[in-house]
């Protein structure tokens, strides 16, 4: 598997250290409250169960699927729910966690969605933002890294439901692609 990544963009110690930082970020934010924190399934898996053993405040785990990609490289710019949450979201404190922020779309969905459940607050936090990407006015609250105009896998993301297992995020050989 490592020998099909092209480059490392980000490290397994660089990816931890984010965890640490924006967990003692969000135990401030959230301290003395019960956040509501949705994994956003399945790319947020990795980063979510890293980064809340580093948030120091009780809160509420649930999972939401919205997939637009269906294991491509282009977002087909419709988002369908494919498994809701268990837990009421009205009056919460919803932190909505997200592996990448590219299109918007993704976001910009649940986040409508959530307003219209009469959440109390809510934030975004992502481990990464491409920028470059964006169709959706969406921004995230907190940004672990930006990543260039590429596409990457690893740490959650997927080539073709490939690669999330990988310890960091990197860029696949382009002869990956082609087979
Ligand atoms: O900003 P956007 O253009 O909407 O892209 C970001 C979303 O796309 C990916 O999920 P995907 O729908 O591929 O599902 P997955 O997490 O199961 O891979 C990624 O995990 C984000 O949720
Ligand atoms: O760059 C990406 N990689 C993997 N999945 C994604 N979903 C949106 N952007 C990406
Ligand atoms: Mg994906």
């Amino acid at each position: 598997m490592h020998n099909e990544m092209e480059k490392v963009l980000i490290s397994e110690e660089e990816i931890q250290e984010k965890c640490k930082e924006l967990g003692a970020l969000l135990s401030e934010e959230y301290d003395g409250r019960f956040p509501l924190a949705i994994g956003v399934l399945k790319g947020a898996t990795p980063f979510m169960s890293d980064l809340l053993k580093r948030v120091e405040t009780h809160l509420e785990m649930d999972f939401m699927d919205v997939s637009s990609y269906h294991g491509g490289m282009e977002s087909s710019g419709e988002v369908k729910i494919v498994k809701d949450l268990d837990t009421k979201v009205e009056g919460r404190d919803i932190l909505i966690i997200e592996d990448i922020i590219d299109s918007g779309r993704t976001l910009a969905y649940l986040v409508d969605l959530f307003k219209y459940r009469k959440a109390n607050s809510i934030k975004i936090v992502t481990l990464l933002d491409k920028p470059t990407g964006r169709t959706a006015d969406i921004k995230a609250d907190t940004v672990g890294f930006e990543v260039p105009d590429e596409f990457v896998v690893g740490y959650g993301l997927d080539y073709q439901e490939k690669y999330r297992n990988l310890p960091y995020v990197g860029v696949l050989k382009p002869e990956v692609y082609g087979g």
